[in-house]
């Protein structure tokens, strides 16, 4: 993405954001506010940005056809995911599927498939509404990636899972991330110190820092500044120099 601005009525949300992701798992940290959300969407190409240029797997999403092309090949877990209480897990994956064009012979198979990956086998044939929410979530997880997406895009997919649950599912997003560029946004910097192979910082709708969880801990090697961690160190030590030098910051992304 180049230049990617995004608008919401007066609101800034994001600032000209250059970014190019390849395969490989993404972290996306920042304050409350800080464009995470409204980035993921224009990926996912359910808003459109107010300017600037979006390609996704080869395509232009600006043109319908592209956007067409592009939402085959890719699984979205919003931070919010509507679903069906009645439904079965079964029936709600299969119905995700359907929507993707999987086709119908191959849709049984890549249903369950999904639902053992995110660890729900045994409860295939539940109802949703009967479901625990850590459990709706890992439904979430298991819809988008239904079709095997070539990019994966997850808003804040590790909130509501208990610690044995976040850990699972670390490992699959490493697995995942072995064939697909999977940005997952997130608040908990352990789910991109253990999971991600590069992490972008956004602050106030621009990108304050780019690089690997390495870097971004090797930021935070004075034990004497505040965080609980290496990489919680990197992330506000990273803020603080975005913020003192803005228009540097800015000089160095674009
Ligand atoms: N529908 C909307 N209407 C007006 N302003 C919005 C809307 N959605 C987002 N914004 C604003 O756009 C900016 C970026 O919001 P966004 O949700 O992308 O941030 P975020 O990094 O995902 O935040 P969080 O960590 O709280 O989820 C914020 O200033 C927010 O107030």
């Amino acid at each position: 993405m180049t230049g990617l601005t995004v608008r919401h009525r007066k609101a800034v949300a994001l600032d000209g954001v250059d970014l190019a992701l390849g395969t490989g798992v993404h972290g996306l940290l920042g304050p409350n506010g800080a464009g995470k959300t409204s980035l993921i969407r224009v990926l996912a190409t359910v808003a459109e940005p107010a300017a600037g240029r979006v390609e996704i797997l080869g395509e232009d999403v600006a043109g319908h056809r592209g956007r067409v092309a592009v939402r085959r090949r890719l699984g979205y877990l919003p931070q919010e995911f509507g679903h069906y209480p009645r439904f079965t897990v079964r029936d709600f994956v299969a119905y995700v599927a359907w929507l993707k064009e999987l086709p119908a012979a191959r849709t049984p198979a890549a249903v369950e498939r999904a639902v053992a990956r995110v660890g729900l086998a045994d409860r295939i044939d539940a109802r949703i509404g009967t479901l625990s929410g850590g459990m709706v979530r890992r439904v979430g997880l298991a819809q988008a990636i239904v079709n095997e997406p070539d990019l994966l895009l997850l808003d804040e997919p590790t909130a509501g899972l208990d610690p044995e649950q976040r850990v699972e599912f670390r490992g699959l997003l490493r697995e995942l991330g072995a064939h697909a560029t999977v940005i997952v946004s997130t608040h908990l910097v352990e789910d991109v110190a253990a999971a991600c192979t590069e992490v972008t910082l956004l602050d106030a709708g621009r990108v304050a820092h780019h690089g690997t969880p390495g870097g971004l801990a090797a930021l935070g090697a004075d034990p004497d500044a505040p965080g609980e961690n290496p990489v919680e160190r990197g992330y506000a030590a990273a803020l603080r120099a975005h913020r003192a030098a803005p228009a540097a910051g800015r000089e160095a992304v674009r």
